[in-house]
């Protein structure tokens, strides 16, 4: 096969479509004085509407920028049931607004969707507490703040996954439900089936326990993917994914959701805490640079705070450092740590502002705080190669380290009934050093936004006791 003769296909790939396709034009591209003089159609939601004299003014927008497209029509041309929240298709001429930007002189309106504003929970021009919004998650994105976030978590999506791409990281798929818990916690949902005729199919064939397991083994929604990402590691070099996470803690804070997205990253040939880091504070830095430059408008809309971290260094101190901090500062504190402790988020907002309130990693952390799969300190085998990244306002961001690749010691470290012999058999066959670390996707977004709770990073958010949408 010759692929090279399709390189010289030139053409935009439109052109090979079928032709006469109906077009419409996205608000963000429509708002542009470039435009004036064109005839457009544009689609979209009405944001405001504003009777003068002979005309009324409408702010549209179809959610593509957080920018209004200024729509004039005359004041009989006004469809009966137009009016604030409803859907509109608009066909009309740009022309350029007195105050110098682009709007729409309206030829021919129509309602699409009509709104009951006695009954639609959210009244123009005005502003809502997020937990009030949060009560109508199916209608949320049509406020502006959360369109800007959406807008906002896609623009960082995207710039994840092109960091990777230009560092030749190889995307990697894991799965969602496996039969291990990676992070030893506990904090597992269970998967299994449910349905009557396969349940009874399955005791029949011998299933000792076909209500709580998947065709006989017992399986979870998966806390990390870690562990295939080791496999995947030692054949491809430098592996990611950006998967859903599932942890079954029973905490409703501001931090906490049952299912998150997780970027993880685990590079073969890596043996020190300080390389990790070194590719971790690269990531953020890049996507938050990505972001200014493609989010300029939203980042402003939701007053996200300046990333003055950004030509920074991040802070780089040992565990023991950090305790030391802490207990020479215990009367700033409300609860006191000891050695051998994990951090509270007290903790760790504390030393995020005592290091200068830029992000600071804090690595060789005492094996009792951290799970099995970690390699141990080569200057104290109490203490193991791991990272966490705390950062302002939320604390505990990304969490890393070198992995145990020692057969011996690791078959040692193994939890019994882990079902893991195939993660210990990665150690046998052409086996390399590997590390890697793991990112909270909606930690991250709160932390560059400044948005004090997960749930309003998220589009539909789980957490306890909450999944009716
Ligand atoms: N891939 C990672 O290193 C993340 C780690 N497994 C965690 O869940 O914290």
């Amino acid at each position: 096969m010759n692929f090279k003769r399709f390189t010289h296909l030139k053409l935009p790939p439109e052109q090979y479509l079928r032709k006469n396709i109906h077009k419409y034009a996205t608000i963000c591209e429509t708002n542009d004085t470039k435009n004036v003089g064109k005839r457009l159609e544009v689609q979209g939601w009405v944001r405001a509407l504003r009777k003068m004299k002979n005309n009324i003014f409408l702010d549209v927008n179809d959610g593509t920028s957080s920018q209004h497209l200024q729509v004039v029509l005359n004041k009989n041309q006004k469809p009966e049931n137009l009016n604030y929240g409803c859907s509109i298709v608009i066909e009309g001429q740009v022309a350029q607004a007195p105050n110098g930007r682009a709007e729409l002189q309206a030829e021919n309106i129509q309602v699409i969707g009509s709104c009951d504003l006695n009954e639609y929970p959210f009244l123009p021009r005005k502003q809502y507490e997020s937990e009030y919004v949060r009560q109508f998650l199916h209608l949320r994105p049509r406020t502006r703040t959360f369109s800007s976030i959406m807008r906002l978590r896609s623009l960082a999506s995207d710039a994840i996954r092109d960091h990777f791409s230009k560092h030749n990281f190889i995307n990697v798929d894991t799965p969602i439900i496996t039969s291990n818990d990676c992070e030893g916690a506990g904090e597992v949902f269970n998967v299994q089936p449910n349905s009557h005729e396969l349940l009874a199919k399955m005791k029949k064939e011998g299933s000792t326990d076909a209500t709580t397991t998947y065709f006989n083994t017992k399986t979870f929604l998966s806390v990390s993917g870690q562990l295939h990402l080791e496999a995947c590691a030692r054949a491809l070099s430098k592996v990611y994914n950006f998967c859903p996470a599932f942890r079954a803690e029973n905490s409703k804070s501001r931090l906490h959701l049952s299912e998150f997205y997780m970027i993880e990253a685990e590079l073969a040939f890596m043996t020190s805490v300080r390389d990790l880091a070194n590719e971790a504070e690269l990531l953020v830095k890049s996507t938050m640079l990505r972001i200014i430059e493609k989010g300029a408008l939203d980042l402003k809309f939701v007053q996200a705070p300046e990333p003055a971290w950004l030509n920074r260094a991040f802070g780089f101190i040992t565990y023991q450092e950090a305790l030391d901090t802490l207990n020479r500062h215990a009367d700033k504190l409300a609860f006191p740590i000891k050695q051998g402790e994990n951090f509270a988020k007290e903790h760790e907002l504390f030393l995020v502002q005592h290091y200068g309130n830029v992000p600071v990693f804090i690595v060789d952390w005492p094996k009792e705080c951290k799970p099995f799969y970690m390699q141990e300190c080569d200057y104290d085998n109490n203490k193991v190669k791991a990272l966490d990244l705390l950062v302002p306002t939320v604390g505990e961001l990304i969490g890393g380290s070198v992995r145990e690749d020692n057969y011996v010691k690791l078959k040692d470290k193994l939890p019994c009934n882990s079902n893991l012999d195939w993660y210990l058999q990665l150690r046998k066959y052409g086996n390399v050093p590997t590390a890697g670390f793991g990112m909270g996707f909606e930690r991250f977004l709160q932390f560059i936004l400044g948005v004090p709770n997960i749930k309003d990073v998220i589009p539909f958010p789980r957490w306890p006791y909450n999944c009716n949408l």
